[in-house]
Order: C-alpha cells, then sequence, then structure tokens
C-alpha cells in the first residue's frame, strides 16, 4: 500500500487564524462553522471537515488527508508537508504547493508569510539553500504573475510577458527570469518586496490591471554543467492562487470585473481538474486549459508530487466551502466529500443532478455518523470556439469507480439524498462542478469532460433492482461558466444471464446520437424484413427463399431500368442489390452482412412479384388477363396474339411497351397490381 507520505497528490487544509475583529465577534475567535474531525489525532491518514452551522440547515462533511487548525502555524505545515518534498527535488523530482481558497483565506500568509511568520515557500527556501550547499548544487529562483491568464514576470522590471512554448515535449517559458539565489537575504529581496525601483512601477501596474491575479514561485535546484551551464535537476513550485469568489454572486452584487472572476475562476477549475486527472491516473491530462497548468506542466505528472492546500476562512464562507469541496474532490480522483442534510426536501430530477450525488459511508463519530460520499469532480471549462454545442461523450466510470460503486450501493439505501435549499443553491452556484446523477438505490456517478456543452454518461448497477442503469448529463455552461446538468436517465435491458444487452452501446453516446444502437438496428432490420416476408404471397416467398434470384440481372438489362427502381420503390423503399449473383440465398448470407443479405431478399420478393406479373401475361386465359387493372378486351386479345407468335413475349417491364403500355402505364399498373396483391 502507498504510504500517505509517497502519494502524488496530497490533499489538505488550513484554518487559517482569526483576524482581530473577527476574534471579537466570535466567543474565543475560534472558528465556529467548522469542525475538524482527526479520528487518529495528528497521525490520521483522514480527517473530516463537517459544516456545522446550525442556521443553515444542513450539514456537510468533506475528507482531506489533513486539516491544519488555527493554532499550527506556517511552520507546522511547512515541516509535515513541505520538507518531506524538498529531499526529492535534490533527487531528481519536481514539486508543487497550491495554496487554494476564498479570498481573504490565508493564502498569501502560508506561503509567502510575514515578518512575523515566514512563510511555508520562504522556510522551504532556507532548506533548499542548506542542502544546495551541502551537496554543491545551485539555487535560482523565478516569480511569475498571471494576470487574466497572461503571465508576467514579477522579477523583470518591465513585467515582460512570458511566453509558454513546447519543444521537444518540455514546457519553456521564454521571457521568465532565472536568477540565482546564494542567500536568504538575496531571496527575501526578490520574493517578498522591497524590489526597489519596482516599486513605482508596480503601483502604475496595479493600476492598470484588476488587482487580483496568480502569484508562483520556483525554486530551481540545479549542477553545474559543462561550459557552467547549469542542469536544473529539480524544481520546487509554489502557487498563490487568487481567491475564488461566486462570478453570479458578484455579478447580483453589481460588481464590475466579473469577467477576471470568471477568467480567475476558470483557471482554478482548470488547475483542479489536472489535479484530479493525474489523481485518477487519467490517460489524458487537460493542462492546456489554462496557462498556469500549461506553465505547471513540466511540474506535476510522473513522479512528481503535488500538495494541494485548501484555505479557510475562520468565519463562514460559501466560497471556501465550496473551494474544499473542489479540493476533496480531486483529493483521491475519485470524490471524496461527504454530506449530510438534515433538511429534508424533494426536488426535480434536475436539482437531483445539479446538487452533489451521494451515497452513504459508515461514520466514526456521533456527528458524523451518517455521512453520504459525494463522488464527482470538478470539470474544466473549456469554451469550444462557436456556441454551437459540440457534444462530446466520454465514458466515465473507470474499473475503480465501477468497483467502488458496487461496494458503496451495498450500502444502507435507505438514508435520504436530500439537500437544504441552500445546499443546493451552492452546488448550483458551483461553476465547473461535474454533476453528478443519482439512480435511486445506487451508486452515485463520476463524470466528465469539458466542452461548451458536453455529454457525460455513467452505468450505474442498482442494487434494489439489479438493473443497470445508463446515466447520462448534458452538461453545459452557462454564461457565468457554471455547469448546468440535465440528466437522461435509461434502463438498460437484460439478458437471460442478467447481463445488459446494450450495455456496449451506452458506453458512448456517440452511438445514440450518430446513429442507433447495433441492437436496435438489427431489431428494425429483422422486423422490416419479417414484416415483407409475411406479407408477401407464400408463393413469392417460396420464390424468394429458395429459389434463383437472377431475375435481378435480367431487370437490371432493361434499357430503361428507372422504371423498375420506381416500381421497386413502390414496394419498399430500399436500393435493389444488383451485385450478386449467386443462386443460393444462404450461401450468399454467408458471406454478406445481415444488411446485404436483407437487401437482397428484399429485392427478390419485390423482384418475383414483377417475375409472377410477367409470368401471368405470358400463360393466363383472356378473362384471366381482364381482371388486371389495364388490361381491357383489346389488350388481352392482342395479348394472346402475341403469345401465338412467341410462347413467352413478355420477359421484362420493358416488353409491355409491346401492348402499348408507356412506361407510365406500366408504372400505374404496377402501383395497381401490385399494391392489390399486398393489400
Ligand atoms: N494564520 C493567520 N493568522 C493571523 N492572521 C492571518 C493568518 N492568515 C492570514 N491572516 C490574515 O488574514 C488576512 C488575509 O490573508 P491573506 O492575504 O493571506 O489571504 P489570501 O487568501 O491570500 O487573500 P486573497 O485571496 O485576497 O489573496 C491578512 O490580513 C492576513 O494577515
Amino acid at each position: 500500500m502507498v504510504s500517505i507520505r509517497d502519494r502524488k497528490v496530497r490533499v489538505v487544509a488550513k484554518l487559517r487564524g482569526s483576524l482581530a475583529k473577527e476574534a471579537e465577534s466570535s466567543k474565543d475567535g475560534s472558528v465556529s462553522w467548522l469542525s475538524v474531525y482527526k479520528p487518529k489525532g495528528e497521525d490520521s491518514e483522514t480527517v473530516t471537515v463537517t459544516l456545522v452551522e446550525q442556521s443553515l440547515s444542513r450539514r456537510e462533511c468533506y475528507e482531506v488527508d489533513f486539516c491544519y487548525e488555527q493554532n499550527q502555524g506556517n511552520d507546522v505545515i511547512y515541516s509535515r508537508e513541505v520538507k518531506p518534498l524538498i529531499s526529492r527535488v535534490f533527487e531528481g523530482h519536481n514539486a508543487t504547493v497550491i495554496a487554494c481558497g476564498a479570498r481573504g483565506s490565508g493564502k498569501s500568509y502560508m506561503i509567502q508569510g510575514t515578518e512575523e511568520e515566514l512563510g511555508i515557500a520562504v522556510l522551504a527556501m532556507v532548506e533548499v539553500l542548506s542542502v544546495a550547499e551541502e551537496k554543491g548544487k545551485l539555487v535560482s529562483m523565478s516569480f511569475y504573475e498571471i494576470v487574466q491568464d497572461r503571465v508576467y514576470d514579477m522579477l523583470d522590471q518591465k513585467r515582460q510577458e512570458v511566453s509558454i512554448l513546447e519543444a521537444h515535449g518540455k514546457i519553456q517559458l521564454k521571457g521568465l527570469s532565472q536568477v540565482r539565489v546564494a542567500s536568504m537575504a538575496e531571496f527575501q529581496k526578490l520574493y517578498c518586496g522591497d524590489r526597489g525601483g519596482m516599486r513605482k512601477l508596480d503601483q502604475k501596474i496595479a493600476a492598470e490591471l484588476p488587482s487580483r491575479s496568480h502569484k508562483g514561485l520556483i525554486i530551481y535546484v540545479s549542477s553545474c554543467g559543462e561550459n557552467e551551464n547549469d542542469v536544473v535537476v529539480g524544481k520546487m513550485n509554489f502557487v498563490d492562487l487568487a481567491g475564488y469568489e461566486d462570478a453570479r454572486r458578484k455579478s447580483r452584487d453589481g460588481q464590475t470585473c466579473v469577467e477576471n472572476i470568471k477568467m480567475i475562476n476558470k483557471s482554478i477549475y482548470a488547475l483542479q481538474n489536472v489535479v484530479y486527472s493525474l489523481k485518477a491516473n487519467e490517460v489524458h491530462v487537460p493542462y492546456r486549459e489554462s496557462k498556469l497548468t500549461r506553465l505547471l506542466q513540466g511540474s506535476l505528472g510522473g513522479t512528481n508530487r503535488i500538495l494541494l492546500v485548501s484555505c479557510l476562512n475562520p468565519s463562514f464562507c460559501q466560497d471556501s466551502l465550496y473551494m474544499l469541496s473542489l479540493a476533496s474532490r480531486c483529493g483521491q480522483g475519485t470524490n471524496r466529500a461527504i454530506s449530510d442534510s438534515t433538511k429534508k426536501i424533494s426536488r426535480s430530477v434536475r436539482n437531483m443532478a445539479s446538487i452533489s450525488h451521494k451515497s452513504r459511508l459508515h461514520g466514526s463519530s456521533s456527528n458524523i455518523s451518517k455521512k453520504q460520499a459525494v463522488r464527482s469532480m470538478p470539470f474544466p471549462e473549456k469554451k469550444a470556439a462557436t456556441n454551437s454545442s459540440a457534444l462530446k461523450t466520454r465514458k466515465l466510470f473507470d474499473k475503480t469507480g465501477q468497483l467502488k460503486s458496487d461496494k458503496m450501493s451495498s450500502l444502507d439505501n435507505d438514508l435520504a439524498t436530500e439537500h437544504s435549499t441552500q445546499e443546493e443553491e451552492m452546488t448550483s452556484n458551483t461553476a465547473k462542478q461535474a454533476l453528478p446523477l443519482k439512480a435511486e438505490g445506487s451508486s452515485p456517478l463520476v463524470l466528465q469532460d469539458p466542452k461548451s456543452t458536453s455529454f457525460s454518461e455513467a452505468l450505474v448497477p442498482n442494487s434494489i433492482t439489479n438493473e443497470t442503469t445508463a446515466c447520462f448529463q448534458e452538461i453545459s455552461h452557462n454564461e457565468d461558466g457554471h455547469e448546468e446538468v440535465t440528466p437522461i436517465t435509461k434502463v438498460l435491458p437484460k439478458d437471460k444471464n442478467g447481463e445488459n444487452m446494450d450495455k456496449e452501446n451506452y458506453n458512448s453516446l456517440d452511438n445514440q446520437r450518430v446513429s442507433p444502437p447495433i441492437s436496435a438496428r438489427l431489431q428494425e432490420l429483422s422486423n422490416n424484413l419479417k414484416s415483407l416476408y409475411f406479407s408477401t404471397p407464400t408463393t413469392y416467398r417460396d420464390t424468394t427463399m429458395t429459389n434463383d434470384i437472377s431475375v435481378l440481372d435480367e431487370v437490371s438489362l432493361t434499357n430503361d431500368t428507372s422504371v423498375f427502381d420506381e416500381i421497386s420503390t413502390l414496394l419498399e423503399p430500399v436500393t435493389p442489390h444488383r451485385g450478386a449473383k449467386t443462386n443460393d440465398a444462404q450461401e450468399v448470407a454467408s458471406f454478406c452482412s445481415p444488411w446485404e443479405t436483407f437487401n437482397m431478399h428484399n429485392s427478390g420478393v419485390k423482384d418475383s412479384v414483377v417475375k409472377e406479373y410477367l409470368k401471368f401475361l405470358n400463360t393466363a386465359k383472356k378473362e384471366e388477363l381482364k381482371k388486371l387493372k389495364g388490361i381491357g378486351e383489346k389488350r388481352a386479345t392482342y395479348i394472346l396474339e402475341l403469345r401465338e407468335d412467341s410462347p413467352e413475349p413478355f420477359k421484362n417491364l420493358d416488353d409491355l411497351k409491346d401492348i402499348g403500355v408507356s412506361a407510365k402505364q406500366v408504372k400505374r399498373m404496377m402501383r395497381q397490381e401490385v399494391g392489390g396483391i399486398f393489400d
């Protein structure tokens, strides 16, 4: 089993210390809206953060690898979480520490710190410099800012924009300064301020650009290579994400800069999605969805490590909670957010889809004894080039997810899956959250895929009905970039062994959209064949099934094939198959597809009708001929005269011209006659 320290993605939470005014408003300055459950104290491998805001009539729980409380300073987070990563950097692996959270949740305080309390990046640099000296390595740094998805070099006087290039599979940051650092004083000067003449420039740029941005520090450990060029051994990234804010709420509040908020949120989701994908070992990791993920690409996958710290405000903050839910969800590559509502409300299917999908876990403490696992994930927002609905389907359940869901579905099903109105609002407000569906009594779904509009689906075994439900979700993005999900649920038919017959057809919605499932098409063909077969007079049926179909060739040799085509169309709107020349229908069937075989049979039936009609003209008595529509006394007499000259004057429909019947009349006659036969 992989030790938690060896996990490639680790997700922890950090409760920010209270500010003076916050301490005043609460009795003891402690956090009252969240409680943290650590089953094994400081050695817990998983802790549960529970929302305990009574007034909200709801309780939500989220699992993370650990939660640092208010009284635990940056030094504690550093020594437990960051320091172990540093030794790996010297061994050639990269590490990335990401601070996410709502505005004012203490991200910068944790990463950068203050004069009073050093941030984890600063503490890391102390260690890196020390080890580098020991090992004879070189240390350098880059410092960048991302504003409106553009990267700027913070160590450059002019704040040059950085281009992200990819060459030979490696990301190159063109225009990003990499400055050698030999001491903490140098580092502090570059990273923590007092950048001399730059201050004025900073103010000018700050006035021009939206104030909120992501900030990133890269610490490089290098060895001196040939020609004294530095060869990077490993690097450590510290990313201080801009605070998350609900763009819709801001726009309701009439605030400006909503576009900037959306852009920031978009890149937060993109990063969360990358972390999720890496954790879930997905083949495709959506690095290309933001500049930030592109920039970090070389430090995230493979043997590299990610530490995601979800910072939490001490006073109730919906945005903080949402960020925690996303962090929790991407922490295991499956969703681990747990929710427990105390208020039962009914809701529409659509609302069911828009809230977190829940199933029950066994709780280990009294106030969280009823937990419901939410297994959904955030998805990157990826606007299509046009607003057209570029629909895309992805299979959502990997093997692990399926197994897990099976297991979960065996847990109690009677737990209500209701949510408070506020929760609903929260989740509906949650941009970029992939929203799971719940089939009653089934385990939850994991969704995917990120497009302006997309479809997601999952197969959900239902422990009660023993059926498998195919759940599709139409995910579209509203103008705020929030996903809206429309659920479509289908119960898949089962064969006698209890296997879902059409499962494979539901695995890709493309099957649904491009063409019907194969089984449906075969069924349709089969029905057509049956109805054609049984509505055909026995003589024709026998002829078709047992005799040769050489008449096809005969007919195709006629001059006016359009006549035949039209007659055929009257019988059945299927193109006659004329390629095969065989007398053995079974043989044909053996090397033709069912569709081709059906076509041949179908054409054969039609040809037989024509053949029988001509045979009738060649053999019937005068009175019988006159029973045919379009043949009166004169024509019947003429037909008999022709038969005296030739034993078989009518070999094909064209020969009907000999009795003064035009092509048009032939068509009409056949319509009348054939119609009569099939009536
Ligand atoms: N552990 C702490 N103890 C005391 N005060 C703190 C702590 N963490 C943060 N603060 C204070 O909280 C305020 C917000 O912190 P900070 O600026 O780090 O938040 P942020 O999440 O980076 O905000 P933004 O999203 O706006 O960038 C600051 O005044 C900071 O000094």
